[in-house]
């Protein structure tokens, strides 16, 4: 499979086109807004979110709730375009240079983006930098996850830690739905209403914050991915997604940093047989996050991302015009506090993308119904191997 999505934070839409999903795969709206909206919440995001509530039209590949085959088209409209429609009219005018934004801001696209793309107005690079990009590749993930689904692979994610402040209890299936209730997405209560006054005072002195998030998945088959070659690898595929969404500067699949510091005999999982019920091969633990060697192991997956906090800050830090040289401070745009329980729902639907490319490169097949017969008839495989 693979996608493409266009589009800029305050131009008329976002559109992304999916070639590639097998047909027969049932599909509506209901299957991609949930996640559309789970990506807009959060405690800490800005004024954009009141604006827009995003969803999805399905423009092309799928009739009558069913996937065709051909190329399905997904189109968000950003509601904010009508306040800036004169700003990113395409045609040549004076309006967008009267506006110029020219005060670079540190740690964001601008400056380097200024001087790669040659751009004097940094909204030209802004625009395409901007986060709310992922919208595009929210929905396209979406529909990776009802994939997955369908093959017997579900997903979680959620907040390990906000501005410094960790939550307790590690992750439970148990407790998806308080997770999914609560606006930063961990099941701690006591740590979210922390979080929320970090966020505040965050917010009063015009700083941002950053954090931690898990993203896991059960029920995924044994050999996604391939030891074979750099490029199949799965954990290096997962580490891209992840890093290539904004604001991610680390990844980790299980606790890597914590068990670069002790020894193997208390990192890897010893293996055991299940003679008694049926087969199967089982871990006495998961702690290297269930892949081993580029391809999943039958554990649990289990990825972490830190977030860096936002760049725009509202007491900006020194920078420098790019017109004058002239040093000023860093453009004060509107934004957000912090975006960390956005970011993983994000980081959920797009690691689901690569698991589901993953699984139809490994089994195939045109149809939803070939996969299905496929993906059981290795599951049947591994427990007797
Ligand atoms: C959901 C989400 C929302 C974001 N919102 C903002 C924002 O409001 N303001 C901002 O400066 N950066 C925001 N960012 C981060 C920037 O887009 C990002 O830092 C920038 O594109 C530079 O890329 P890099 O941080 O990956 O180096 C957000 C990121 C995500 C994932
Ligand atoms: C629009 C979204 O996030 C945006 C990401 C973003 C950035 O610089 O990355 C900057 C802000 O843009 P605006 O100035 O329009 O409020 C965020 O709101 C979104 O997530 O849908």
């Amino acid at each position: 499979m693979r996608f493409l999505t266009a589009g800029e934070s305050h131009g008329p839409q976002l559109t992304a086109i999916i070639e590639g999903l097998p047909s027969q795969l049932p599909l509506g709206k209901a299957d991609i807004d949930p996640w559309l909206r789970k990506r807009q919440g959060g405690y800490g995001r800005g004024r954009r979110m009141v604006i827009e509530t995003d969803e999805a039209q399905i423009m092309s590949g799928v009739r009558a709730g069913r996937t065709t085959g051909a190329p399905v088209t997904l189109v968000i409209a950003n509601k904010d375009h009508r306040n800036w429609t004169e700003i990113m009219s395409p045609e040549e005018g004076g309006e967008p240079r009267k506006k110029a934004l020219t005060d670079a801001r540190p740690g964001h696209a601008d400056l380097a983006g200024g001087i790669k793309y040659r751009h004097k107005d940094l909204r030209d690079v802004l625009e395409r930098a901007s986060a709310r990009e992922t919208a595009a590749r929210v929905a396209v993930g979406s529909v990776a996850l009802k994939l997955l689904g369908e093959l017997g692979v579900q997903g979680a994610n959620h907040v390990v830690s906000l501005g410094g402040i960790e939550t307790k209890g590690g992750f439970d299936w148990n407790a998806l739905e308080a997770i999914e209730e609560s606006d930063l997405r961990t099941a701690d209560a006591d740590a979210a209403a922390q979080m929320r006054e970090r966020i505040d005072a965050a917010k009063t002195a015009g700083d941002t914050l950053g954090g931690i998030l898990e993203v896991r998945f059960r029920g995924l088959p044994v050999g996604l991915g391939s030891y074979a070659h750099y490029d199949r690898k799965l954990d290096g595929r997962i580490a891209q997604v992840c890093m290539s969404l904004q604001a991610m500067k680390g990844v980790e699949i299980g606790r890597a940093f914590d068990q670069a510091r002790i020894p193997g005999s208390s990192v890897h999982d010893a293996v055991r047989y299940a003679t008694d019920s049926g087969g199967g091969y089982t871990r006495d633990t998961n702690r290297a996050g269930g892949l081993e060697a580029g391809m999943t192991n039958g554990e649990e997956l289990i990825v972490r991302v830190a977030m860096k906090p936002i760049a725009t800050l509202m007491t900006p830090l020194p920078t420098v015009n790019v017109v004058t040289h002239e040093a000023s401070d860093a453009a004060r745009e509107r934004s957000d506090t912090t975006a960390v329980p956005a970011a993983g729902v994000i980081l959920q639907t797009i690691i689901g993308w690569v698991l589901a490319d993953a699984m139809l490169e490994k089994f195939g097949g045109d149809t939803l119904p070939e996969l299905q017969e496929r993906v059981a008839a290795a599951r049947a495989y591994e427990k007797a191997y």
